[in-house]
């Protein structure tokens, strides 16, 4: 554990939510003001992050970050870190030498989504359904967008602890007779369906194109977002089942993840698809399979689920965590690199 004095970040701080399509960086200049947030840049469009921060953020800004915080998609291991879903290698080292930093800390995107549920406001969520977050009592944040991160935030010793973990590899198994004509045709990972397999943009499809085949009709719609808004509009009946279905899935691996961490905090959505879905999320089936978890029903009642509204969340946790890191339980080992 790093001592109290190694704690703190030296202001201005760079702060960085990096994706497999889109880069956001914010620039916090002192413990009070507002961040300065920079226009999204697109990955694709630079070759290095490096170049990235030099071209979207420094060259931009008179103000020079002498630490930098970022929330990166991908395992932190070593002083190389490659990312899910994008060619760029994050390499601290480099970025001390050649960016004028002089701290660097990695950490995961997800563990970013949790630290930001420690402090959002009524604006930035919608709760679905029921239930009461009880102060000082874990939470968990789920996010179906490319793939499906889990995380949790534990509350212990005065402080909040994200728990980063594989959530989304869980097993998903069929319950009902519908799904069980359905599952046999889920596209499966080495033989299984992990929740992966449907939580995701490509999940969705992957359970339209079951259906499709459950009822021997050809499927027609080829895309995640075609999926949901002709699902939504109900102008497809493979696609409208595909909706519900995802939400039931969703409802059922957010019961688990709920039971798991006891979460009496709440459940929190976040991800780029509920906030597409949240008709489908308001109906009943994600509430219904949520809750339906005997013999703890009733725990899971009173345990409030929310879709995270806040645009920028992951940003605004690494904000929250910047200015004042000791009220975070956040390892720090072999992801912090300093001068
Ligand atoms: N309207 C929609 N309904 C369902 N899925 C959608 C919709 N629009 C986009 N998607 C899917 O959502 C996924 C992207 O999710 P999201 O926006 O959360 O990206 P991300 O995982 O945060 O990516 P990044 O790496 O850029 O941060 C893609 O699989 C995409 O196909």
């Amino acid at each position: 554990m790093a001592r109290s004095s190694d704690e703190h970040f030296s202001f201005p701080i760079l702060i960085g939510d990096i994706g497999g399509t889109n880069a956001r960086f914010s620039i916090i200049t002192d413990q009070h003001t507002t961040p300065r947030d920079f226009p999204i840049i697109q990955t694709a469009n630079y070759a290095t992050i490096d170049e990235a921060i030099q071209a979207g953020v420094l060259d931009k800004t008179s103000v020079q970050p002498v630490s930098a915080i970022l929330a990166v998609a991908g395992p932190i291991r070593g002083d190389e870190i490659p990312l899910t879903n994008c060619p760029w290698v994050v390499k601290p080292l480099d970025m001390l030498a050649n960016l004028g930093l002089s701290d660097v800390m990695i950490v995961n995107d997800f563990e970013a989504q949790a630290l930001a549920i420690a402090s959002l406001g009524d604006e930035d969520q919608i709760q679905i359904g029921r239930g009461e977050s009880l102060q000082g009592h874990s939470k968990v944040v789920l996010g179906p967008g490319t793939g499906l991160g889990v995380a949790g935030l534990v509350h212990a010793r005065h402080a909040w602890i994200p728990v980063p973990g594989e959530g989304g590899h869980v097993d998903l198994g069929p319950r009902s007779d519908r799904e069980n004509e359905i599952f046999p045709h889920i596209e499966r990972i080495e033989g299984r369906v992990s929740a992966e397999q449907i939580l995701c943009g490509r999940g969705l499809l992957n359970l339209y194109r079951a259906i499709c085949a459950a009822d021997g009709v050809a499927p027609i719609l080829t895309d995640p977002a075609e999926v949901s808004t002709s699902g939504l509009a109900n102008e497809n009946k493979a696609a409208a089942e595909a909706i519900r279905l995802f939400s039931t899935y969703l409802g059922r691996v957010a019961g688990d993840m709920a039971l798991v961490f006891m979460a009496r905090g709440g459940v929190y959505l976040a991800g780029g698809i509920p906030q597409k879905i949240l008709p489908a999320l308001k109906g009943p089936e994600f509430r219904a399979a949520f809750e339906d978890k005997a013999p703890h029903g009733s725990l899971m009642q009173s345990i409030p689920t929310f879709v995270v509204t806040h645009p920028l969340a992951a940003l605004a946790g690494l904000s929250s965590y910047a200015r004042m890191p000791g009220r975070f339980g956040v390892a720090t080992e072999g992801r912090r690199w300093r001068k």
